[in-house]
């Protein structure tokens, strides 16, 4: 039985999350980590009436010490997930992460303690198998067709831009890409952001509309014809799978690894 821990379990993430863990056979949820005193247990919180007995912490020390989960998934935002990680880390519990807005330094960072430790860490910043094969297709496709720009969009509640998925794709086809600065040389805006922002001489557009849960266009360019690549995540439900298979994977691993892509 794999003891989990969620952090952020009031969230639109974490909700679906706890429901997921609560049901899957081979796991079990031991404890919460929230930010603020809202609760005792989950069962006391609106979003869960009378439903699961779940302790709540304020303190990941304490928690670890009193439920000893073998896993945390964060689902929180990009202001705590790296203190999160690193505490569970140093503390021997495997980080099963969905949060996005790491900085490469903090990403370099924390796959160094996770190796140095010999622990298993999962960071994924999109749990949706459609958008990890939209990611793959992207890498593919940027062989052949050098020219891309990036579209994603997103619910007006989301803290980050670009998004994690938005950044990952761009990485991933980065990797395969011969170089090139795109668009007109010359090129200059008259209004600060109209062309995106850069990576790598790639552009990535962040759309935020009330009414979308979590999409993705990648367009490619050739002489005379468009390849588009989209991925929708129409409700979290698409997460969750993802989510299962991290706790289920993260358990045998000895390192950090970033991307879903690189395991399944
Ligand atoms: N990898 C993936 O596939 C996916 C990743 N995400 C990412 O997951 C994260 C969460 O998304 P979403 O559920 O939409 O966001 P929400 O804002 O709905 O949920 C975040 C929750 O975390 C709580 N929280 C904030 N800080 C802490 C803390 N220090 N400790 C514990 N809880 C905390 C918030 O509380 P309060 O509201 O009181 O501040 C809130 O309840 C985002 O980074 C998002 O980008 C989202 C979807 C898919
Ligand atoms: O905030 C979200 O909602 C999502 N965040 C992740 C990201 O930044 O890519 C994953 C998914 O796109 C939903």
């Amino acid at each position: 039985m794999i003891k989990v821990a969620i952090a952020g379990a009031r969230g639109k993430m974490g909700m679906e999350a706890v429901h997921t863990v609560m049901k899957r056979e081979g796991m079990k949820l031991v404890s919460v980590l929230d930010y603020k005193e809202v609760g005792t247990t989950l069962a006391e919180l609106d979003a869960f009436p009378n439903t699961y007995e779940v302790p709540i912490f304020t303190d990941f020390a304490q928690l670890v010490e009193e439920t000893k989960p073998d896993v945390l998934v964060d689902l929180t935002n990009p202001h705590s997930v790296y203190t999160h990680t690193k505490q569970a880390l140093e503390l021997n519990v495997r980080p099963v992460i969905g949060t996005t807005g790491f900085t490469d330094e903090q990403l370099t960072e924390l796959k160094e303690l996770a190796a140095r430790k010999k622990i298993g860490a999962i960071i994924a910043p999109n749990f949706a198998i459609g958008a990890i094969l939209m990611m793959k297709f992207a890498r593919e496709a940027a062989k052949y067709l050098p020219d891309v720009e990036i579209i994603e969009m997103h619910h007006d509640k989301k803290l980050d831009a670009p998004s994690g998925t938005g950044v990952k794709t761009a990485q991933m086809i980065a990797e395969v890409r011969h170089e090139k600065i795109q668009g007109h040389p010359d090129e200059k805006e008259t209004h600060e952001g109209a062309r995106g922002a850069e990576f790598e001489g790639m552009r990535i557009h962040s759309v935020r509309l009330p009414g979308l849960v979590a999409h993705q266009q990648v367009l490619f360019g050739g002489e005379g014809q468009l390849l588009t690549i989209r991925h929708d995540s129409l409700t979290r439900e698409s997460f969750m799978s993802g989510v299962a298979f991290c706790i289920e994977t993260v358990i045998g691993m000895e390192s950090l690894v970033y991307g879903l892509e690189n395991i399944i």
